[in-house]
């Protein structure tokens, strides 16, 4: 395992998105963190956001499509659907990692399906080819490998580790 980005560098880049955000996403949000690969992500930019004075509603929304595969099967599921109404309210949504570009798109548009008024998208990976696909905010950019940490998995593993690794 190669470690590409350290812990505290996760945490200036989180910092930095959280005074991105601070203007736009006020109370009337919803952020919206996919699930799994979320969860680390998205529990530090809510509590940054939260000290920026900003109390948007939190929920989830559970996506998969590649399982235990290193590859996306090319197809999103719905595991788990939002919890609240988001119909009328703007929406960030924030994952871990956005690679092909799949899921995010997938989000956005079961969101506004759902009456949301429009959607900003963040994840704290960009991989190479998402290069040129729709995002909002990133907090860094990859280099082509697969990677493990701050809820990137490998078969369900890793997702914990606090700093961003390589798999060789
Ligand atoms: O841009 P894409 O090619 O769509 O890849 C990004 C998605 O892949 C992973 O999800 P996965 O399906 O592995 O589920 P997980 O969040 O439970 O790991 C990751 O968490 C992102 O949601
Ligand atoms: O590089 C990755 N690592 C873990 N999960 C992922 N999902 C898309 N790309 C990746």
């Amino acid at each position: 395992m190669r470690v590409l980005l350290s812990a505290e560098e996760i945490a200036e880049r989180v910092e930095a998105l959280a005074d991105g955000f601070a203007g736009q996403v006020d109370d009337g949000w919803t952020v919206v963190a996919l699930l799994q690969g979320a969860i680390p992500f998205a529990a530090d930019l809510m509590r940054a956001i939260e000290r920026r004075g900003r109390h948007p509603i939190y929920d989830s929304l559970w996506l998969e499509s590649y399982h235990d595969a290193r590859e996306s099967s090319g197809k999103v599921v719905v595991r788990a659907d939002i919890s609240r109404a988001i119909e009328g309210r703007p929406a960030l949504i924030v994952d871990d990692v956005f690679d092909s570009g799949r899921t995010i798109a997938y989000a956005r548009a079961h969101l506004m399906a759902k009456g949301a008024t429009r959607t900003l998208a963040c994840a704290f990976v960009r991989k190479p080819q998402a290069m040129g696909e729709a995002i909002d905010a990133i907090g860094w950019d990859a280099p082509n490998d697969f990677l493990v940490g701050y809820g990137m998995d490998d078969a369900g593993r890793y997702r914990g580790l606090p700093y961003i690794a390589a798999l060789d």
